[in-house]
């Protein structure tokens, strides 16, 4: 069945217009044709108006979202409570039931507003997943060229060896020239972003252009696919080192997976969604989608050096003072500029880091970093792990959520957000923490938690750790010097983790975080705070139940 019969079956769209299988350079033009003033601008400055922008024919695409949709609307994403799935799901805040009827009258209503403006939509196929065993065949359909190129960037395209490939088939349609209305519609605003995993659409309709709903809304459904066959899906970055040792890094967003994982002297697998098999680890998808807010160029040399490849696109970036984008170059980018978004982004694809793994795999990981980003500023810069730990913290998976992946996320907020990725998680916490168990049980590895957040006092008095430290630090756990016979600990009293006394090129003096506050009444009463609410959390989810042992 070719593409217009497909979505005329499943769909309905039958009047409109497909650019199917585009290159990405015809999808960049597109996009600079077509993209422009698609979505409803309410006092956007001229420059967003302007968008998309092209920075030369070589150049990136630099693409302006709707000013209401700059990072994900957790609260505006949904799954159909189909009776089928409804007891697989775990439901939650960032993860709502949509009912059934609601859903089908909606998806009628977005195919009959596209039929009706016989509108031109862009199809691209890719997959998810570098592994064809399990790898799903994912068709974009959707308005606008610009997310279409962004699948094209960030997902796997020529795969070989995928079977039944209609069958597995996942289809996004994605209209942000719709208005959904609440009444009507059954949806909380003007936009929805619902997972049908009864018939494998996943529809985005409305004001939801920022360009991660492409990706991680498709993360969502592999992380509810993949357990069923007893793979782990994981919101983690993978790399691997010269002798073949891998590591993978949990976190949630803005804990450091992308920055870590793109290390010179490491060879990439993949900087967020990762799968894990009985051969070993292997990405998801095919690109990155890295933070550009305050990029240091020194401290994060892979990302700021694909800035300047061609084919990346760059999302919410202003120009410099004076400059219009036409005449500003990708490296002259006002970087610090957070007039628009703290969640600046570009997209470019795996080819643009020269140090990658082929077919974006490795083998089972030698090294489980847990990241957090601490804005208590309480934890310890590095603690070395027990098995039961890594349950520990997976499950409860703290965090601070960090200004602007989420929209309404202003400001650091603790959060715990089980399995490191707790909005992606379609099932509950538990079934990832069991092949954990199991994975972590056939393959020993050495297992740390990293924490990326703030030293020497809060957020607010303190400040975040260096990129440097934090390197150092991961560094010296990946070789294998801070490994229990090369180390001296010391148990934090509160958290009950070992701290590691001395590690090459770090001061000794910040491994302790007591150390770095001047008001250390202060510190422990932080720490103490930290720790109810970690006791709290465990208690209120009922972890004890999983037979997961709190290590506080
Ligand atoms: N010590 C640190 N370690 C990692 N990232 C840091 C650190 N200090 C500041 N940052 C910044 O924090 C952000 C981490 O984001 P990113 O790597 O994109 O996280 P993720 O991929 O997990 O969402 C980046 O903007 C990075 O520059
Ligand atoms: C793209 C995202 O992932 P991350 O911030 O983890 O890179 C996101 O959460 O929207
Ligand atoms: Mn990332």
């Amino acid at each position: 069945m070719d593409h217009s019969a497909h979505l005329k079956d499943l769909l309905g769209l039958d009047t409109v217009e497909y650019k199917y299988g585009l290159s990405k350079a015809e999808l960049f033009h597109e996009a600079i044709a077509n993209d422009r003033g698609r979505v409803r601008l309410d006092g956007p400055s001229d420059e967003q108006k302007a968008f998309p922008t092209a920075l030369g024919v070589d150049g990136p695409l630099v693409y302006y979202t709707d000013p209401e949709c700059t990072g994900r609307r957790v609260k505006d994403t949904f799954a159909v409570a189909w009776p089928e799935v409804e007891g697989t799901v775990w439901w939650k805040n960032d993860l709502q039931k949509y009912d059934p009827a609601k859903y089908q009258g909606l998806l009628e209503r977005v195919v009959a507003h596209l039929n009706a403006k016989r509108a031109t939509l862009y199809v691209k196929d890719v997959y998810v997943g570098s592994d064809p065993s399990y790898a799903l065949p994912y068709r974009f359909v959707g308005e606008f060229a610009t997310h279409a190129m962004f699948a094209h960037n960030m997902f796997p395209k020529d795969l070989a060896g995928v079977s039944d490939e209609e069958s597995k088939r996942w289809t996004m349609l994605n209209a942000p020239s719709f208005v959904c209305e609440p009444e009507r519609d059954g949806s909380r605003s003007e936009a929805a972003i619902i997972i049908d995993f009864k018939n494998k659409i996943c529809l985005v309709a409305g004001r939801a252009d920022y360009n991660g709903v492409v990706k991680k809304t498709i993360f969502t459904v592999m992380n509810y696919m993949l357990p069923n066959q007893g793979i782990l899906s994981m919101h983690c970055s993978a790399n691997v080192g010269s002798s073949d040792d891998a590591a993978i890094l949990f976190g949630l967003s803005g804990t450091g997976k992308t920055t870590l994982s793109a290390d010179p002297n490491r060879r990439l697998v993949g900087d967020d969604e990762t799968a894990w098999n009985d051969r070993g680890i292997s990405n998801l998808e095919d690109g990155c989608y890295a933070k550009l807010i305050d990029l240091d160029k020194e401290a994060e040399p892979v990302i700021a050096a694909a800035l300047s490849k061609a084919g990346t696109i760059i999302e919410n970036v202003a120009p410099l003072p004076g400059k219009t984008m036409d005449q500003c170059d990708p490296q002259e980018l006002d970087l610090a500029d957070r007039s628009i978004t703290e969640n600046t982004r570009f997209s470019y694809p795996l080819e643009a880091n020269p140090n990658v793994m082929p077919d974006a795999c490795g083998p089972h990981p030698q090294t489980i970093v847990l990241l957090t980003a601490d804005a208590f500023g309480v934890l310890p810069p590095i603690s070395v792990l027990e098995p039961k730990d890594v349950m520990y913290h997976f499950v409860c998976g703290f965090t601070s959520k960090l200004a602007g992946t989420e929209v309404g996320v202003t400001e650091p907020q603790a959060a715990f957000s089980a399995c490191f990725g707790a909005p992606f998680m379609a099932h509950k916490p538990s079934v990832y923490a069991e092949l954990l168990a199991k994975k972590m049980q056939a393959n020993e590895a050495r297992c740390i938690l990293l924490n990326t957040g703030w030293s020497g006092g809060a957020y607010g008095t303190g400040k975040r750790i260096s990129i440097k430290h934090t390197r150092a630090l991961l560094d010296a756990a990946l070789a294998g010097d801070l490994d229990a016979d090369k180390v001296d600990y010391e148990v934090h009293p509160i958290f009950n983790l070992k701290m590691p006394t001395s590690c090459p090129n770090v001061p000794s003096e910040i491994l302790n975080p007591r150390n770095t506050w001047a008001d250390k009444d202060g510190y422990d009463k932080a720490a103490d705070k930290l720790r109810s609410m970690f006791r709290d959390n465990f208690e209120t989810k009922g972890f004890g139940a999983l037979g997961i042992e709190p290590v506080m």
